[in-house]
Formats: structure tokens, C-alpha cells, sequence
């Protein structure tokens, strides 16, 4: 997960061939009540990974589905697993765990409104809240856990989230959470072993490599897979910039200079660390522009307000960590900043995936120090894209 590493020629790892394409809704053969609430969400047709993908989940086969940031995975294994769930029983039947708890709060969300005629339980098991609000929603009952590997964990060993009826494990930002830098692989190895064996497991990402595909031999078996390759993950929606700053010290000034477009919309500002995101987002209060921040070292109301008001529009322009590079949907973002480049070639792909939604158009600028130029240079290469010099007037671009 370095910029270092070696460019994969020998990728093993193809989509499955004659894979069923079904170009409406209404042809996959969805129960009724869940038909009715991705009409009344406002979906009309399936993106192309939904057309793919839903079908081989409701078959019942282990899924390795990636696909483009914002192109509808959420609602992919959401639809796939409603449409198996049986609702007459109150068992917990699904599962789903991703790496921060925003995400899982979201896809929650996402469940509970698909699933809204069905009267489907959808609980965000999450860390960062107090275990009383799990306990009492998991001895009520509910059919979906959507949740973060550390505090489901820490309910299964309690006893307290029974998994004997669970059919569908989902591993969403599976690259991440399967990665050997972050501490979430072990934690997922652990709740494997808490889960029946006949478990079906959908693993999902804008991002795969050949390690993670490896990994997942582990817990699956003869999956479905649905790849995209490396020179078509990147949204031609997306325009992406460059900025020469030259020195560290001249990205605030540049900052600045650009602020009135990031507020035309909404805008998120990535930095590589937390204490940067506190001295970035002070040091532009300071100057009189409006921001937010936020990061993981952050008391969990706190992210919340954070979340809520830059959702709602209150806010637009946020600044943060990678908390914010995977998943998390605001449709009305439109501008990525990398204050600094990423650390890793994946989450590039995640960051400026917060724009352009759906088809939305995006703008992508990162900051360029002398010494980023490499790093830019690998970038470029690695996703065979062109990121050019950003235009003199941010206004010209369209
Ligand atoms: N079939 C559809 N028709 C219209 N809008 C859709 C459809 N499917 C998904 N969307 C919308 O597209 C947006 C992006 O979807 P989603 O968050 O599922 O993308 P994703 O592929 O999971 O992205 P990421 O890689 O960032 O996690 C959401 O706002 C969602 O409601």
C-alpha cells in the first residue's frame, strides 16, 4: 500500500465471464415492498455495478463487486440483502461492517429507507456511543447490523449480537479493512470465527489490489467477481488539477486565494494528520473563512454536529483526516482539495471520490510541493490519468 510498490503486471484476477446484466429493476424480481422503496427513494434505473451484481448476491454466491466511487455500491448490497432477508423473523440476518463509524451510521441509514415499506430493522452498532442504546436495539431485534468491526466484535463476545441466524456477511471498503496497515484485519478474522460457516460474504470497494484478492481466499469460496481495471477507476467526471506551492509554508496563501470557489457548493480539504486539520482549520478562522473540521481524535458528538451540519449545507466547506476519504455520500460536493497527498495510491481514488456523485460533476486540486512531484508522477501512472496544472481562473473550469 506504498507509493513504492511494484506496478502489478500480472493481474490473475478477472471479472467472471457471461455475467447476467439486468438493465431495470423490476427484471431482477424484487419482492414488491422493496421495489416500491427504490422507486420512492428516486432511483429509476440501476447503475452498472447494480445491474451486475444484485442478482449474484440474491443467488445466494459469495460476491467480489468493485466498482467507481459514487457509482450505487451502498444501495447494491442493500437491495441484494433486503431481498433475502426473511421479515416474518426477527433474527439478525445481515451484516455489515465498514472501517469508520459515519460510514456505517450512513449505510444504516441507507437500509432503513430502501427498506422503509418493508419494515425492515436496520441498527449502526458503532463505537464512540455509550453500549446501552446496542444492547437495547439488539434485545429488541433487528435483521441488519451495520457496524464497525471493533464494538461488533466487542458485542459478539458479550453475547450480545447473536450471529447463529446471520446469512450475509458484507465487507464494505474491503481493501481497507482487510489491509495490514490498519488494525481492522484481525478484528474481521475474529468475527469470521463467531459466524456460521454457510455465511455468504459480499466484498465491495472502489478499490482492489491482488494482495486483498488473495486475502479474501481465506473466507470465500468460488466468488462472483465483478473488477474493474486499474486505467477505468478513475471518473472521467471528475477534472483533476494540480498546484505548484513550491514549499509547504505557501499552500495556506494558495488556500486563500481559492476559498470563494470551494464555497460555490460544498468542499471537503483533506490533510494527512489530525494535528494539521486543527492548525489548518484554526489558522483559516483566524483569517475570517468560514470552515469546519473533523477527525477521529474528536469527541463522537462533536463529529456528529459536524456531520449533521455539513449535510444539511449549513457548513461548506470541511476539513479533515482519511476518516473522510471512503463512503461518505454528500451529493452536493463538488470540490476536493489535497492539502497533501495522500498516503496511500487507493485513497487518492477515495478522496476525490467525495465529488462528482453519480454522475455529478467534480473538480479534484492537490497541492503540489517540490517534493510531491514523484509521488504526483506515480499517481498518474499508476491510474493512467492526466492530473494538468489547474487553470488561472477556477471559474473556467467546467
Ligand atoms: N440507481 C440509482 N439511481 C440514482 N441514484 C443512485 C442510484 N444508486 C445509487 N444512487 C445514489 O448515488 C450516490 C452514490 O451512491 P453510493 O454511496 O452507494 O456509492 P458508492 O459506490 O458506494 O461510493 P463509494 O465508492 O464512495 O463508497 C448516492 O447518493 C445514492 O443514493
Amino acid at each position: 500500500m506504498s507509493f513504492n510498490r511494484e506496478v502489478d503486471s500480472k493481474l490473475k484476477f478477472k471479472t467472471s465471464s457471461k455475467l447476467k446484466i439486468s438493465p431495470t429493476f423490476e427484471s431482477m424480481r424484487l419482492k414488491e415492498d422493496l421495489l416500491r422503496g427504490i422507486y420512492s427513494y428516486g432511483f429509476e434505473a440501476p447503475s452498472a455495478v447494480q445491474s451486475r451484481a444484485i442478482t449474484q448476491i440474491i443467488s445466494g454466491r459469495d460476491v467480489i463487486a468493485q466498482a467507481q466511487s459514487g457509482t450505487g455500491k451502498t444501495a447494491t448490497f442493500t437491495i441484494g440483502m433486503l431481498q433475502v432477508i426473511d421479515l416474518k423473523s426477527k433474527d439478525l440476518q445481515s451484516m455489515v461492517l465498514s472501517p469508520t463509524r459515519e460510514l456505517a451510521k450512513q449505510i444504516s441509514q441507507v437500509v432503513s429507507n430502501l427498506g422503509d415499506y418493508m419494515n425492515v430493522s436496520a441498527h449502526a452498532c458503532t463505537g464512540g456511543k455509550t453500549v446501552q442504546t446496542d444492547i437495547k436495539k439488539l434485545t429488541q431485534g433487528c435483521h441488519v447490523v451495520s457496524g464497525t468491526p471493533g464494538r461488533v466484535l466487542d458485542m459478539i463476545k458479550r453475547r450480545l449480537l447473536n450471529t447463529r441466524h446471520l446469512k450475509m456477511l458484507i465487507l464494505d471498503e474491503a481493501d481497507e479493512l482487510l489491509s495490514e496497515t490498519l488494525g481492522f484485519k484481525q478484528q474481521i478474522y475474529d468475527i469470521f470465527t463467531k459466524l456460521p460457516t454457510s455465511v455468504q460474504v459480499v466484498v465491495v470497494s472502489a478499490t482492489m489490489n491482488r494482495d486483498i484478492l488473495e486475502v479474501t481466499k481465506k473466507f470465500m469460496s468460488d466468488p462472483v467477481k465483478i473488477l474493474v481495471k486499474r486505467d477505468e477507476i478513475s471518473l472521467e467526471g471528475i477534472k483533476q488539477f494540480h498546484v505548484n506551492v513550491d514549499r509547504e509554508e505557501w499552500k495556506f496563501d494558495t488556500l486563500c486565494d481559492i476559498y470563494d470557489s470551494l464555497t460555490i457548493t460544498q468542499c471537503v480539504i483533506f490533510c494527512n494528520t489530525k494535528k494539521k486539520v486543527d492548525w489548518l482549520s484554526a489558522k483559516l478562522t483566524q483569517a475570517n473563512f468560514s470552515v469546519v473540521s473533523m477527525h477521529g481524535d474528536m469527541k463522537q458528538e462533536e463529529r456528529d454536529k459536524v456531520m449533521n451540519d455539513f449535510r444539511s449545507g449549513n457548513s461548506r466547506v470541511l476539513i479533515s483526516t482519511d476518516v473522510w476519504a471512503r463512503g461518505i455520500d454528500v451529493q452536493q460536493v463538488s470540490l476536493v482539495v489535497n492539502y497533501d497527498l495522500p498516503e496511500n495510491l487507493e485513497n487518492y481514488i477515495h478522496r476525490i471520490g467525495r465529488s462528482g456523485r453519480f454522475g455529478r460533476k467534480g473538480v479534484a486540486i492537490n497541492f503540489i510541493t517540490r517534493d510531491d512531484l514523484s509521488k504526483l508522477r506515480e499517481i498518474e501512472k499508476f491510474y493512467s490519468i492526466r492530473i494538468k496544472p489547474m487553470p488561472a481562473n477556477l471559474q473556467d473550469i467546467s
